[in-house]
């Protein structure tokens, strides 16, 4: 998979350098590119921003960089990219989300700062690349950079071969099939008793299916205790009273 991602804190994406992405990247997994916005800008002070108009607080990101930084990485009538733009007023992004993208072959990242980019460069966009403005939740960050980091994590570590152990995505929250609408339960390790704390004699079992059980009812209580509006989505033939009640 290809990622562009453009950006006027280039030194944001350092990160991508470490650990699962950084791996993936060095075997040649992920192609990603950073572009500093500002190189497509031409006066002296590297201009990316002015007053929005209408009047309001703060500064919008002005169009003409935007336009040719689209331009210069995903020339108009070569390979299509699809541009993913986070913003606050965007579609949730959600685990089905990060499935999705992770079918595509060439994502471009535009990270907004002030308040926000020229509406003008996501709708002349739309005319030539699918766009998905989306939203990491309902709270606000300083620009799309954090956004970005977050989706690309999201979405590589579902690509194969980045997953040391691929079956683990199966069971993430939010995963498609079993466990979707449906948060993780409780994990242990060794040792098996700590500061007083025993892990659950059923993990200690061996019996397979008992634990499969015993898991899936873990998922299920703290979905039920936690994401409530999750739990109300599931067959309730999965959701027994005792359930209900946590
Ligand atoms: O919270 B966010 O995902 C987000 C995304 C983009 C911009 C641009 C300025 N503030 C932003 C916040």
């Amino acid at each position: 998979m290809k990622l562009d991602i453009v950006t006027i804190f280039p030194e944001y994406f350092a990160p991508l350098d470490v650990s699962l992405l950084g791996k993936a990247r060095r075997a040649g997994l992920l192609d990603v590119r950073v572009h500093d916005l500002r190189q497509w800008t031409h006066d002296r002070h590297r201009t990316v921003d002015d007053t929005p108009y209408g009047g309001g607080p703060g500064m919008v990101m002005k169009p003409e960089p935007w336009g040719e930084a689209l331009d210069a990485i995903a020339p108009p009538g070569g390979p299509v990219p699809r541009l993913i733009v986070p913003t606050p007023s965007g579609r949730p992004f959600t685990q089905a989300t990060a499935v999705e993208l992770a079918e595509e072959d060439w994502l471009v990242f535009a990270c907004g700062r002030y308040e926000g980019i020229d509406a003008r460069v996501v709708d002349e966009a739309r005319t030539r690349m699918p766009v998905d403005e989306v939203s990491l939740g309902d709270f606000v960050l300083a620009g799309g950079e954090v956004a970005v980091l977050a989706i690309v994590e999201a979405v590589g570590r579902l690509l194969p071969g980045v997953l040391g152990n691929a079956d683990s995505v199966a069971d993430d929250s939010f995963a498609p099939g079993a466990m979707e609408s449906l948060l993780e339960g409780p994990v242990y390790t060794k040792p098996p008793v700590w500061r007083g704390r025993a892990v659950p004699e059923i993990l200690l079992s061996g019996n397979h299916g008992a634990i499969a059980r015993w898991r899936r009812d873990q998922a299920l209580r703290r979905t039920v205790r936690n994401r409530p509006e999750l739990a109300a989505r599931l067959d309730p033939a999965t959701l027994d009273a005792q359930d209900r009640r946590v």
